[in-house]
């Protein structure tokens, strides 16, 4: 069966900071391009690999993957909160089969999602629960990371469920990336305060929320201006990846190592972990091309942007 993928940058920023007309133009007409072809495609399942940014996994049990059962948005960055419309039957059948290729995934029947899940659904369908969606949790910013060619493994055992699917058009997304670094607490670095968040910040005070997303949205006007103390973006090894991934192997990705990634493109480039994986999934149903592709480093998103669609190769 064939598939189609949706790879999209998301940024929280997107409605708390203002770019350039030209830019903010160009970054709706290339949403606009992915949904019309979501449109076109029509699917009745969305698979959506995503990561998670300290609101609904955290160091207490910090999984590399988990495939949601049943999802509720925690409605971060004045995202879309409540559940999200999970097949959960499908899930688990899901899960199963990736067991049984010996990937070893957690499962949540109450998986907590922030702005990286929903943002897309968002963007693509207009809301969190206008079509069935398995959510997949991609970690991309908490030590350690699994190797590139681990992800690139799941991916191609969810693509190899999916392929199998005869009565579902199944579109794929990958959420995060490209490069970029916003200010998120690192365990290393993080003083007690930051600690005590990332072991377990689960449902934080309205003051605690607008705080933390404070600090983001002054760390992009500053990066803006020049005088953020955070990470430039790299638009070449954006642009690397980004052809990588259309080229159809995508094995050279194996070759990324986490810290060199961080070094090269920012802690939060771990995010670009779902890009690979809704790949490698795209290609297990063989051969795929992509239909659009756009790509800008936009400062004030805190974000190397990209967005992508593909789908299978009809033969
Ligand atoms: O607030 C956070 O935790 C993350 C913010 C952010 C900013 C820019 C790009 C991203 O992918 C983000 O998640
Ligand atoms: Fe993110």
């Amino acid at each position: 069966m064939s598939l189609a993928l949706v790879t999209m940058s998301h940024s929280p920023l997107l409605e708390y900071a203002d770019p350039p007309a030209q830019v903010k133009d160009a970054v709706q007409g290339a949403f606009s391009a992915a949904r019309t072809f979501v449109r076109a495609y029509d699917p009745t399942l969305v698979v959506s690999f995503a990561p998670d940014h300290y609101n609904g996994f955290f160091y207490d049990l910090m999984p590399p993957f988990c495939i949601g059962y049943e999802a509720v948005g925690v409605g971060d960055y004045g995202t879309t909160a409540g559940p999200l419309n999970v097949p959960a039957e499908r899930a688990a059948e899901l899960a199963q089969w990736v067991a049984e290729r010996d990937l070893d995934v957690a499962v949540s029947r109450r998986m907590e999602v922030d702005h990286g899940a929903v943002q897309p659904l968002e963007i693509l369908f207009d809301g969190i629960d206008t079509v069935p969606v398995v959510p997949v949790f991609v970690n991309g910013v908490a030590k350690p990371f699994v190797t590139m060619r681990r992800v690139r493994k799941l991916g191609e055992a969810i693509g190899g469920y999916l392929a199998q699917l005869r009565d579902e058009r199944v579109l794929l997304i990958g959420s995060g990336g490209l490069s970029h670094d916003p200010p998120v607490p690192q365990w290393a670095t993080a003083d007690e305060s930051a600690r005590a968040m990332l072991l377990n910040g689960r449902h934080p005070t309205a003051a605690a929320r607008d705080a933390r997303q404070q600090r983001v949205i002054d760390t992009a006007k500053a990066f803006a201006a020049g005088t953020a103390p955070i990470q430039d973006l790299n638009p070449d090894w954006d642009r690397a990846l980004m052809a990588t991934l259309a080229s159809g192997d995508l094995t050279p990705a194996d070759a990324m190592t986490p810290d060199q990634m961080a070094e090269d493109a920012g802690n939060s480039a771990h995010e670009v972990r779902t890009w690979l994986a809704a790949f490698a999934a795209l290609g297990a149903a063989g051969p795929y091309e992509v239909t659009h592709s756009f790509y800008r480093p936009i400062k004030e998103y805190i974000a190397g942007f990209g967005v992508m669609t593909a789908r299978t190769v009809a033969g």
